[in-house]
């Protein structure tokens, strides 16, 4: 992959999805979340990614239940699918490429299916939708909750981030994704390595990073985001810049505080409000917010200035529904 010009950077490809959304597009909802709806079974160190060994079809199944709910953008099924978490199950470095590149077709399968038929039904009010593949945290990875701490140890510097993210990033990059979704950054040096990254492989298919947050004020790490869109604005391969999975109700102040920071595009796709035991692997019940109060959110944040919106970890086709109403019924 070799260095390119900025001026063949496909920006476009998001500027243009937002605009044909009427200037908010639709995110799709927990991925996770619907395969265990489905019977899956991911208390798995792999989590999702375990369905790319064990159930393909499943995958492209809650692709297509989010594009039917109206999604504008599907997020690939790889979001802890690493290639050392492949081999640690005595996979192949071949076989466990074969999985991340498995990830984008399923979702690119699932697109091109549900555009060939959505597209001749009379009023419809779909758009031709746009594949993100997922790319995990490290602390994704490591699957002991750390994504919500951002508390990686001394001993894991950028170079080290970079090298854990650099193979998968080419790989998914060769798959073809239009988009590439970094998700649940838990600080600024792994938002560091990203950005880098990005920039050494000359990737040219727009990237968003979104960061999670458990106190709805600061990154995980304790680090201000502010500090952290610093970091971001410098790239002009990041097209997006937001929050998933953080509860729904820390999103507006943090939309506004983003807009203040920087001029890149607001991506927002919070969870239920359950917290995750990243210990026990389970979601505990807190202060949980049901598909209508997403509905009343969306508006919101979107008045905000978020131009993308979503769910994340324990929201369903039916949550993406709301959101793709309200947000739509203006333009319809
Ligand atoms: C977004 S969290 C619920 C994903 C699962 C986590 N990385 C773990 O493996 O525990
Ligand atoms: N895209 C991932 C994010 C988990 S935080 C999923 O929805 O499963
Ligand atoms: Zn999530």
């Amino acid at each position: 992959m070799g260095r390119e010009r900025e001026g063949d950077l496909r920006e476009d490809a998001l500027r243009d999805l937002i605009a044909r959304a009427g200037g908010c597009a639709v995110v799709d909802g927990g991925f996770a979340t619907q395969l265990e709806k489905h019977g899956a079974s991911i208390n798995d160190p792999l989590w999702s990614a375990l369905c790319l060994i064990k159930s393909p079809d499943l995958i492209k199944k809650v692709h297509l239940e989010y594009l039917e709910a109206g999604a504008d953008v599907i997020v690939t099924s790889s979001y802890q699918a690493t290639l050392p978490g492949f081999q640690s199950r005595g996979l192949s470095m071949e076989e466990a490429e074969s999985l991340l590149t498995t990830s984008v077709r399923n979702a690119v399968e699932a697109r091109d299916k549900f555009w060939s038929s959505a597209k001749r039904r009379i009023g419809n009010n779909y758009n031709r939708a746009l594949v993100a593949a997922s790319i995990g945290s490290y602390g994704a990875y490591l699957a002991d909750g750390s994504e919500y701490s951002g508390n990686y140890g001394p001993e894991v510097n950028l170079e080290k981030l970079k090298d854990f993210h650099r193979r998968r990033l080419q790989v998914l990059v060769e798959a073809g994704p239009d988009l590439l979704a970094f998700e649940t950054i838990p600080n600024k040096l792994e938002a560091q390595a990203c950005v880098e990254l990005l920039d050494e492989e000359g990737v040219l298919i727009p990237s968003w990073i979104c960061f999670s947050s458990v106190d709805g004020e600061n990154a995980p790490s304790g680090e201000s985001f502010e500090e952290c869109l610093d970091v971001i604005n410098k790239s002009s391969r990041v097209g997006a810049v937001g929050i998933n999975c953080a509860p729904p109700h820390f999103v507006l102040s943090l939309i506004q505080r983003f807009k203040l920071r920087t001029d890149k595009a607001i991506v927002v796709y919070p969870n239920s409000g359950e917290i995750w035991d990243g210990i026990a692997k389970k979601w505990l019940p807190s202060k949980c917010f049901d598909d209508d109060k997403f509905e009343v959110f969306a508006t919101r944040w979107r008045d905000a200035g978020a131009s993308l919106i979503g769910g994340c970890c324990r929201t369903s086709p039916c949550t993406v529904r709301a959101i793709s109403k309200v947000l739509k019924k203006e333009r319809s």
